[in-house]
């Protein structure tokens, strides 16, 4: 069967679903495969479950005039999500980096908003699978849409930029994460560059951070349609960074204005620079793009302040790479408090061979803070002890709790970040 045959069964559908553990009534039952299922044998439990037309790609399973035969689903489903997309003329903005995609999708999601009715990806729905199905739920009530793209491997950004044809882009940083899949920084540039390639063959605009010197270099050797610059100028101030970070605008017509978010860090300034510029060039006030940017509070693990008893805690926990730990642990080092600053640090994954080399070097840089206490935990991070000889370490997270648990520490900021693989955000529970 054709996509295009496929799409026509799928506008009677109600949406799509790929697990039979959360399935509506009338959709359409993607049966992937993964680690320990091939959904292909849920066929008939989807049916049965609600499930109006099931996309398998195993003959045996084609028991209802209901199912689907197609070689392979998850192509069919990406290919279905693009075929999707062309349905729409809407701006499509994509965006990609080693850091900070998914903030940067919230604060862009949220500024836009103010002006439109606004998609954007879900939480982390940035892969293969994800951005398909971000897709596939997009309908003709949205005005303009946000779409976040992950990748650990070159190739993935091109196929993702195939599948949601971005008419808008913006990549947030090139540093060093995933490096094992992408082959070091120089493999990250090229595997991020597939988005600005993609914009370049489409005759798509660019928002480019003038700051970023790798971002610019990337950009320069290539021609876009539109490149629209933001930090060139002085439309957005850092006032200060730590705690939190404080910024002010020039609003034609208004005195400067200053305003508080609940983001801490340099590097979010930058997600939220983009955030406005974007907002600028839709049309969106300085002054409704401030305030949707000011308001943001994230909920998902990452930059979280909480208040637990007498501690502070930075809950930074959803992942980590050199590039995010070293921003995270630099800026709490210019954090400025009276309470003891303690960082609890896990292990960052898939960085392949440079993992011993890039741990010790977040060693180095934890010790030029003044910390009341260095909380290493997990295999990797081992690496981190030699520059560190005080620091308390655990070779896995059971350990760490319990550890914590009688410490009963009190009166303290704390820095608690990993990678997801590690889930520190359980290590809350360990503070009263
Ligand atoms: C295929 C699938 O949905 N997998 C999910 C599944 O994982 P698993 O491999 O264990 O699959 P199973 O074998 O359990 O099941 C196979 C299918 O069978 C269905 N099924 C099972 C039992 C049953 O009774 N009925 C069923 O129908 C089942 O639903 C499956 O469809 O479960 C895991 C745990 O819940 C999920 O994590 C897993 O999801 C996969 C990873 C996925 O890709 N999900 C996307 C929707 C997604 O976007 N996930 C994002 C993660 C994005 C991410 O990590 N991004 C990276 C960069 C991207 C790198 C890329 N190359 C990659 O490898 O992903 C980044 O840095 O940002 C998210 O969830 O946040
Ligand atoms: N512009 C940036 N530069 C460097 N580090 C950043 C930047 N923005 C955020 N970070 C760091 O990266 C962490 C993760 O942020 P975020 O989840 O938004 O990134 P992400 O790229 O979406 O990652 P993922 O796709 O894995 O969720 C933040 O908590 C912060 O430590
Ligand atoms: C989960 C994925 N989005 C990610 O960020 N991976 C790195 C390696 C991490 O878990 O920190």
């Amino acid at each position: 069967m054709s996509i295009a045959e496929i799409y026509e069964k799928f506008k009677t559908c109600t949406g799509v679903s790929t697990d039979t553990r959360k399935i509506d009534e009338g959709v359409m039952f993607f049966a992937l495969k993964g680690a320990q299922f091939n959904a292909n044998e849920f066929a008939r439990e989807a049916l049965e479950k609600g499930a109006k037309y099931v996309v398998i790609d195993e003959a045996q399973y084609a028991t209802d005039p209901a199912c689907i035969l197609v070689n392979d689903v998850l192509y069919t489903l990406q290919k279905l999500a693009n075929y999707h997309r062309q349905q729409f003329s809407i701006p499509l903005i994509g965006l990609t980096g080693s850091n900070g995609k998914t903030t940067s999708k919230e604060l862009v999601a949220a500024v836009l908003s103010k002006k439109y009715k606004t998609y954007y990806t879900k939480g982390n729905l940035n892969n293969h699978i994800g951005v398909p199905l971000t897709i596939l739920a997009l309908d003709d009530s949205y005005e303009i849409a946000v779409i976040e793209m992950g990748a650990n491997h070159q190739g993935e950004i091109r196929d993702l930029c195939n599948i949601c044809e971005p008419t808008h882009g913006f990549i947030t940083n090139v540093g060093k994460a995933h490096l094992e899949g992408f082959g070091g920084v120089e493999g990250v540039k090229k595997g991020k560059g597939e988005l600005y390639d993609f914009l370049v063959k489409s005759g798509a605009t660019v928002f480019l951070n003038a700051k970023n010197e790798a971002l610019v270099g990337m950009a320069q050797s290539r021609k876009f349609n539109q490149t629209v610059e933001y930090l060139k100028d002085n439309k957005i101030v850092l006032v200060k960074d730590s705690p939190i970070v404080v910024f002010s605008t020039q609003e034609p017509n208004r005195d400067p204005h200053t305003y508080t978010t609940n983001l801490p860090g340099w590097y979010n300034f930058e997600n939220i620079a983009a955030a406005l510029a974007i907002g600028n060039f839709f049309g969106v006030s300085v002054k409704d793009a401030s305030e949707a940017v000011s308001a943001y509070n994230p909920d998902n693990n990452r930059s979280q302040i909480i208040q637990k008893g007498t501690n502070s805690i930075l809950l930074d926990a959803y992942n980590a790479n050199p590039s995010s730990m070293s921003a995270a642990i630099q800026n709490f080092i210019n954090l400025k408090t009276d309470k003891g600053k303690i960082v609890i640090l896990g292990d960052m994954l898939e960085l392949g061979d440079e993992a011993p080399a890039e741990h010790k070097a977040i060693g180095e840089l934890v010790a030029k803070g003044d910390f009341a206490l260095v909380v290493l935990a997990g295999k990797l991070m081992a690496s981190a002890l030699e520059p560190l000889p005080k620091a308390y370490y655990f070779p896995d997270k059971f350990s760490l709790h319990n550890w914590l648990l009688d410490k009963q520490i009190q009166n303290s900021f704390i820095l608690i970040k990993g990678s997801r693989g590690m889930g520190l955000e359980s290590t809350l529970q360990c503070f009263a």
